[in-house]
């Protein structure tokens, strides 16, 4: 299909290919509204419902995520179908079965535990410090004028430590030096689908975006969909790069309901 795309004319040409079709999710500001409280965070209940209809028809449903698996399994827990690739891809959990982790990243884990200790003694107190087992994310949220002294604690330790760094919404993440990133997740996951969708809000979903647009080149019976869910956060950089915009998690939960009347 020529771009541009209306969500029309996306949604009818999926329906064609609805069984062969793959939808990814971000987690958060995709399918959560951000809050100042990263551990409080849940689905928009709509979403959920939409999300459970849409299983029936699609080949497969994925969230593509920089939380740890465990707690999208949580989040998930009645939504067992829904595929679960966490820490841009260190992770993951199919068909609600256990959790693999990269081998490459395991040898990490302790330096990230130290890392989070020492950001805890280190940064001042209205950081939040975030370690999840093989990354830590360092937010600023409710102090949005700590963000420099943050972003440059972080690219230090990123230095003295051989750590790869990811920016996203009043947040920067220290990552062990693999590669893995949801544009990987995406190449790989997409496996022999005919369709896929990407919805996503943060810079880190860029490479998602170019992921399905390298298998749309490569195949031309290949038919894939970018959609960003606007913030003023990210701006316009998300919003450029996608086919589609939505406005909130709370309008993807709409536009999702709407989608499982076309696909049936
Ligand atoms: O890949 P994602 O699922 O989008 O995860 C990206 C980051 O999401 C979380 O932080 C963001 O949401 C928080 C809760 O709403 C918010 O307080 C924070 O400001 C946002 O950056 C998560 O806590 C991070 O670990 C993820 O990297």
């Amino acid at each position: 299909m020529t771009r541009p795309v209306t969500a029309e004319q996306a949604w009818k040409a999926t329906s064609g290919r609805a069984g062969r079709c793959v939808l990814f999710f971000d987690f958060d500001g995709t399918l959560a509204p951000v809050s100042d409280d990263p551990t409080t965070v849940q689905p928009v209940a709509k979403v959920m419902v939409a999300i459970d209809a849409l299983a029936e028809v699609v080949q497969r449903i994925a969230i593509v995520s920089a939380r740890p698996v465990d707690f999208l399994r949580d989040r998930f827990a009645t939504a067992p179908h829904v595929d679960l690739y966490g820490l841009y891809g260190l992770e993951h959990s199919h068909g609600g079965g256990e959790t693999v982790t990269e081998p490459a990243a395991l040898p990490w884990i302790p330096a990230m535990e130290e890392l989070a200790t020492r950001a805890r003694t280190e940064l001042p107190t209205a950081v939040l410090v975030e370690y999840k087992r093989l990354s830590v994310a360092l937010h600023w949220r409710t102090s949005p004028q700590l963000a420099s002294t943050v972003e440059a604690w972080a690219t230090a330790e990123a230095e003295r430590l051989g750590l790869r760094v990811q920016a996203g919404r009043m947040v920067v993440e220290l990552k062990p030096p693999v590669d893995s990133d949801k544009g990987k997740v995406i190449g790989e996951a997409i496996g022999s689908a005919g369709c896929a969708w990407y919805f996503g809000d943060d810079v880190s979903d860029i490479k998602a975006f170019n992921a399905l647009r390298a298998r749309e080149a490569a195949d031309p019976d290949f038919f894939g969909v970018c959609v960003a869910v606007a913030n003023p956060e990210t701006g316009q950089e998300v919003a450029s790069a996608a086919d589609l915009t939505l406005d909130s998690p709370e309008a993807l939960a709409d536009f999702l309901t709407d989608a499982i009347h076309v696909l049936r």
